[in-house]
């Protein structure tokens, strides 16, 4: 990771939200309290710190960001048609590149998003499907090899992650990871974001809308602040609190699959990026994510053990699925679905 020394510091006068810090490798050892600290993260807040340092595992995500951190600064600097040649392709594939300002409004502002996206396949990372076009930078043999790793570990600390939670709700360990396997196509993927330095005009961009993220479990790196997620303090539900970074975590959150497999009782928490706080927002902004999603085959509904809980697993607010009578969507068809609705 760039040191967050070298970079203006987060302001100590902002909101923090205040989730938990969990190390990856107590998680590795079967810490209880580490375990039963991850499920009671997932109920609550949606999101929590991984601390990597420590293990080899958690080094080698860690080398891996910083390498990717400083990749996002040479692809995202070329001039838009650049950029462009590799688009997405909305509601057919949401791999490639996404310009700033085609996200769905969702806050109250409705002030067009800032932040363009690369979204690199874990399928075309590994051939699980053919490739499609991406810029050099990311193509070149070096990177295309860092992204491979980087993506076969982030997958294998989301399946520690879906381990622990199956084991601590007292289901099959494999349930949650049986859903998500790597092999097979699926939507994962390592996205390198950018949002720009703040702009003198506040009402004229919001880095990111609220959102919940659509898949299994997010693994977040990020060096500014500016990432949200809404208070759970009973003096103010619902308003923003800063994600701050933290030297050798990840943040981890869950996506919208997850409260679908267990119908509401873990949590997809919504969240947004902001100009980052205080000094920081006076520099560009880049994260490097990586999604685990359910396989286009897996289905979407709730696993054995939380089906009686029938009717509470609705995510995203608004976001109602297209399902036909009696029948069950698989993740592919799920997903499609919630991209087109994002827009993203
Ligand atoms: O950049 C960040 O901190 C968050 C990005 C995010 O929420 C997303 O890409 O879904
Ligand atoms: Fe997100």
């Amino acid at each position: 990771m760039p040191s967050l020394q070298d970079l203006p510091p987060f302001p100590s006068d902002v909101l923090t939200a205040p989730i938990a810090r969990i190390s990856l490798q107590s998680l590795l050892a079967s810490d209880p309290s580490s375990c039963a600290a991850t499920l009671e993260a997932c109920r609550t807040h949606g999101f929590f710190y991984l601390d990597l340092s420590s293990t080899p595992l958690g080094t080698s995500l860690l080398s891996a960001s910083t390498f990717l951190h400083e990749i996002s600064h040479n692809v995202f600097n070329h001039d838009l048609p650049y950029k462009t040649a590799h688009d997405l392709v909305k509601g057919v594939s949401l791999f490639g590149y996404k310009r700033a300002g085609t996200v769905k409004t969702t806050d109250p502002t409705l002030r067009p998003d800032s932040t363009e996206f690369f979204n690199i396949a874990k399928d075309h990372l590994h051939a699980i499907t053919p490739s499609r076009s991406y810029p050099a930078e990311i193509t070149a043999p070096e990177t295309w090899a860092l992204l491979q790793a980087f993506s076969r570990d982030a997958h294998e600390v989301g399946m520690l992650v879906l381990r622990v939670l199956a084991t601590q709700l007292g289901i099959l360990p494999a349930a949650f990871v049986s859903k998500n396997e790597f092999g097979q196509k699926s939507g994962d993927h390592v996205r390198l974001t950018h949002k720009p330095a703040r702009v003198p005009d506040p009402a004229a961009a919001l880095g990111l809308p609220s959102h919940t993220d659509f898949g299994s479990v997010t693994m977040l790196f990020n060096w500014l602040g500016g990432l949200q997620i809404q208070s759970h303090d009973p003096a103010r539900v619902g308003g923003w609190e800063f994600v701050k970074p933290v030297e050798d975590c990840a943040i981890i959150n869950l996506g919208d699959a997850m409260v679908t497999f267990t119908n509401g009782v873990l949590k997809s928490a919504k969240h947004r990026v902001v100009d980052a706080p205080g000094e920081q927002g006076r520099v560009d902004r880049y994260s490097v994510v990586y999604f685990v999603r359910p396989h286009d085959e897996a289905v979407m509904e709730a696993v054995q053990g939380f089906e009686h809980l029938g009717g509470k697993g609705r995510v995203a607010g608004k976001f109602e699925p297209k399902v036909p009578e009696g029948e069950v969507l698989r993740a592919g068809e799920w997903m499609r679905q919630r991209a087109v609705q994002m827009g993203s």
